[in-house]
């Protein structure tokens, strides 16, 4: 039978069948952040476990601490400190490699870990953090578990899984000007809804993808979760080992090269039956945006804002203050914000910047970004993006999760309608009562200037 690229990984990683049907996996990567990590590391230790493999868990600081340029252990989320202090004196009882609240590496977690070269091509990753599939762009099997799954694979490097089905989605065609991996994966969560892939493993593949370059690979994964797949992976080629070769935890120097050659045959066979395809044209895609409290409430900037069809539909117009067959360019915004796991890499922050250069903030309007780590924030410093952005009146901050995650602590306020580059548009997702549209960092910097949401493509015209 022809293989998967997930058959090879899931095969390579089997260590035997299990009775209850499900399979034992051998986790290469688990990758720990203060807020989930942390509790898991506390069990382990009260439990008087230990941890099978150090080396290979890495303890992040990302969720809860402040992203204000003078921050401490201090956060605004209450008992946040705790989390903090706990995650980081696991770490050093356990001599886990840490990336620590002011360390030059320190970041979120699927910013640094491609950064850091931690993920690899074939290898299984695991983090408690549903944005883990955004690391499948590196051809792993990522994927996001629970803290008490993490207390196991902690203590035996390996969880036991029953085999998820397998979809592959080809994306055909070639992207209109302005048109960005966050407009496509978002159309795609229109067309396949927010429910569209529960328990398959997504392989992204064909010509678009294949021209993305890794950043956009990055923000295509990290939305799969928000169709619901178990996780997504794309197939590894050079623009990948390029994106891995300096980080300090990639293999050197004649293990590179037969790592490399290896890891190219990192792909589905020609024959290889998935049990669902589904191709994707992008050619007629326009620049995306949501208008409701999912990821699949979404459409084209320029499309009238959508008649209710069921309560939920109408209770999701109603909370965002939306009324239907509106424009949403006719909407004021409070707030735009750049950052996030699945745009705050230094691609997304250049092409902002490209938008913002020369020009002001709309009056009124919060505009922050927040670098995904620190390794991006120093270079965009050395190439000036941070000049641009606080000339403009965006504020310029310390990497983190920040405001795409009310729950951490920082937030917008009540009732406050944001433009964001983050990945979920909630409820009280980014404040009390925020309503937020998510779209992609060119439209989010072109909306900032305007203080009402359009497209960059827009802004030329006025
Ligand atoms: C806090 C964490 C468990 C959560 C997740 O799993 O995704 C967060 O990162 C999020 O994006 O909501
Ligand atoms: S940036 Fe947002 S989506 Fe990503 S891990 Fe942090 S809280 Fe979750």
């Amino acid at each position: 039978m022809s293989h998967t690229l997930f058959d090879k990984i899931w095969d390579q990683h089997c260590i035997a069948p299990l009775k209850d049907g499900s399979d034992l996996i051998y986790i290469d990567r688990l990758l720990l952040h203060e807020r989930t990590g942390s509790v898991a590391l506390k069990a382990v230790e009260e439990d008087g476990r230990s941890i099978a493999n150090p080396a290979h868990v890495f303890c992040v600081m990302d969720h809860i601490l402040d992203t204000y340029e003078d921050r401490s252990d201090q956060t605004t989320m209450p008992s946040g400190t705790d989390f903090i202090q706990s995650h980081r004196m696991s770490a050093v009882k356990y001599n886990l490699p840490l990336f620590d609240v002011n360390d030059e590496t320190q970041g979120i977690v699927h910013v640094i870990s491609p950064e850091q070269a931690i993920v690899l091509p074939g290898l299984t990753v695991v983090c408690p953090d549903s944005h883990t599939c955004t690391q499948g762009a590196f051809g792993a099997l990522a994927w996001g578990i629970g803290s008490t799954q993490a207390e196991h694979a902690l203590v035996t490097e390996t969880l036991s899984l029953t085999k998820p089905n397998s979809m592959r989605i080809t994306l055909e065609g070639s992207p209109q000007d302005g048109v960005t991996a966050k407009d496509i994966v978002l159309a795609l969560i229109g067309s396949l809804s927010a429910g569209g892939a529960v328990g398959y493993v997504v392989e992204f593949a064909g010509p678009v993808v294949e021209e993305m370059d890794m950043e956009a690979r990055m923000t295509l994964c990290n939305m799969a979760v928000e169709f619901s797949a178990f996780t997504a992976l794309i197939a590894p080629d050079q623009k990948t080992f390029d994106y891995l070769k300096a980080g300090p935890y990639a293999p050197k120097g004649k293990e590179w090269k037969e790592a490399c050659k290896n890891w190219l045959a990192l792909k589905s066979e020609e024959n290889a039956v998935f049990d669902q395809e589904i191709t994707f044209d992008v050619s007629a895609l326009l620049p995306s945006i949501t208008w409701g409290t999912s990821p699949e409430h979404m459409i084209a900037l320029s499309s009238p804002v959508p008649s209710a069809t069921d309560s939920s539909t109408q209770r999701a117009l109603d909370y965002m203050g939306l009324n239907e067959g509106d424009l949403l360019t006719e909407y004021s915004i409070d707030a735009a914000f750049i950052g996030s796991c699945t745009n705050s890499r230094i691609s997304d922050l250049r092409r902002a910047a490209t938008i913002i250069k020369g020009r002001k903030v709309a009056d009124g309007v919060t505009a922050i970004v927040v670098p995904g780590s620190m390794k991006v924030r120093a270079q965009a410093e050395k190439e000036g993006i941070d000049k641009i952005f606080k000339e403009a009146g965006f504020e310029w901050r310390k990497p983190g999760c920040s405001m795409c995650f009310y729950a951490g602590g920082e937030h917008f306020g009540f009732q406050e309608r944001v433009i964001t580059t983050t990945n979920r548009n909630f409820e009280s997702r980014q404040g009390p009562k925020t309503r937020s549209h998510l779209a992609s960092p060119e439209t989010v910097a072109a909306s900032a200037l305007m203080g009402k949401i359009i497209a960059a493509s827009m802004l030329e015209d006025l």
